[in-house]
């Protein structure tokens, strides 16, 4: 018989899946040309000002911004959750602080997944209580891997906060000032949804085997922690701290160009002409460095990404303004991929359910390069 021939479209290769669009969302839409960035149609620079997270939470897995009655149930629901089991707690303090605080994420929404009850359920209704049980868990897990590493004893939630307030105050024992808060919930807003990006795509292709949602968050924080994806806010900071002082930057990123080096928080898959979260993310930095009287720190900021433009026209992403903003609110930068992890989870979850409600399992082909057919000698 004839072996099959493989005709040119079936061997294209589209590398990295740059360009692909392998299936259809209503979640969200990330559009290059006119840089814009809507959550169920919303944008996401009016999300940003006028919404809780909460609020934005419920319209990625319902499609509408909550009436005041969903709120409230959704708000109780997540508040009433907030405390961590101690199995949960447990295995937090059982992994070595030598270990990225992603691996103890990533490990946590695992154990959460083991002691699921309905771990065989995965109706959109089950799926949705995952979801919420995740969302009021995962700052608890930031802020007691944070503390144990500093020493400190774990605070209690409080259940009479919003979430990005209690997400401070279990963090540093206290609710920072107005200022910081909101910025921080502007980073939870802008963070929350992205389309196919790698981390979400994993999440899908995990689901596409019907296998469960906390086995594909697992897999998502996994996909996240990569440098090249939400690692890079950490790796700015890191960045920084490497230069120095803004008179520094011009130099010092001439010789890591020099030397190939990626430059972190800076150019993106889909945007070519500027991330569209970045201005609204620099408003809130450029509050929290009055706030803190940092202006240096914006200096730095300012002088790195003018020298960058200059020499290579690629701009700053998400992660450029996050990286110093988390490190003004306090946050040890080894923390700041599992802030990005405890906003992603709504995106996540969006998509696993969207996924599962038509499903087709998400297998593409391989051109095989390798040694012709042999026999074994
Ligand atoms: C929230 C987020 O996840 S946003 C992304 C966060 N990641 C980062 O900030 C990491 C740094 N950035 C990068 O590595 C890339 O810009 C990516 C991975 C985000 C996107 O990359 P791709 O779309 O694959 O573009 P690619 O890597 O092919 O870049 C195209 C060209 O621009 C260059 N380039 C792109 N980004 C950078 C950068 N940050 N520093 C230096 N050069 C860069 C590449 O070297 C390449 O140059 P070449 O054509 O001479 O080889
Ligand atoms: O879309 C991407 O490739 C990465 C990104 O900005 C995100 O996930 O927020």
């Amino acid at each position: 018989m004839e072996a099959h021939r493989m005709t040119e479209s079936d061997t294209q290769i589209h590398k990295g899946l740059a360009g692909v669009v392998v299936d259809t969302t209503e979640v969200s839409s990330v559009d290059a040309a006119s840089n814009s960035l809507l959550y169920r149609g919303y944008p996401v620079q009016q999300l940003a000002a006028q919404c809780s997270f909460e609020q934005v939470a419920y319209l990625l897995w319902h499609g509408e911004l909550p009436d005041e009655a969903q709120l409230a149930e959704l708000q109780a629901a997540e508040r009433s959750q907030r405390a961590l089991d101690d199995d949960v707690v447990a295995a937090v303090l059982s992994l070595p602080t030598t270990c990225h605080p992603m691996d103890v994420v990533r490990t946590a929404v695992s154990v959460l997944g083991a002691h699921d009850p309905t771990a065989e359920d995965s109706s959109r209704d089950a799926n949705l209580a995952k979801s919420v049980r995740l969302l009021a868990q995962l700052p608890g897990v930031v802020a007691l891997d944070q503390r144990r590493r500093r020493g400190q004893d774990p605070v209690a939630p409080r259940d009479d906060l919003g979430f990005a307030e209690n997400f401070l105050h279990v963090t540093f024992g206290e609710v920072p000032d107005p200022v910081v808060v909101k910025a921080f919930e502007v980073s939870m807003v802008l963070y929350a949804e992205h389309s196919f990006n790698a981390s979400t795509f994993t999440a899908r292709v995990i689901a596409s085997t019907l296998s469960d949602l906390h086995s594909a968050v697992t897999g998502a924080v996994g996909a996240l922690k990569g440098p090249l994806h939400g690692g890079a806010n950490e790796a700015v900071m890191e960045t920084f701290a490497e230069i120095g002082t803004a008179d520094r930057a011009a130099a010092w990123l001439d010789d890591a160009l020099e030397h190939k080096r990626k430059i972190m928080g800076f150019g993106h898959r889909v945007y070519k002409h500027g991330d569209s979260r970045v201005p609204t993310m620099r408003e809130s930095l450029v509050s929290l460095v009055e706030h803190y009287d940092r202006q240096d720190l914006l200096d730095l900021y300012d002088a790195l990404e003018s020298a960058m433009t200059e020499r290579k026209n690629i701009l700053p992403n998400l992660d450029y303004p996050t990286g110093p903003a988390y490190h003004l609110m306090g946050f040890d930068t080894p923390t700041f991929t599992p802030l990005f992890v405890a906003s992603r989870i709504t995106g996540w979850t969006a998509h696993v359910m969207e996924q599962l409600s038509a499903n087709s399992l998400i297998r593409p082909l391989s051109q095989y390069v390798g040694p012709a057919r042999r026999d074994v000698p």
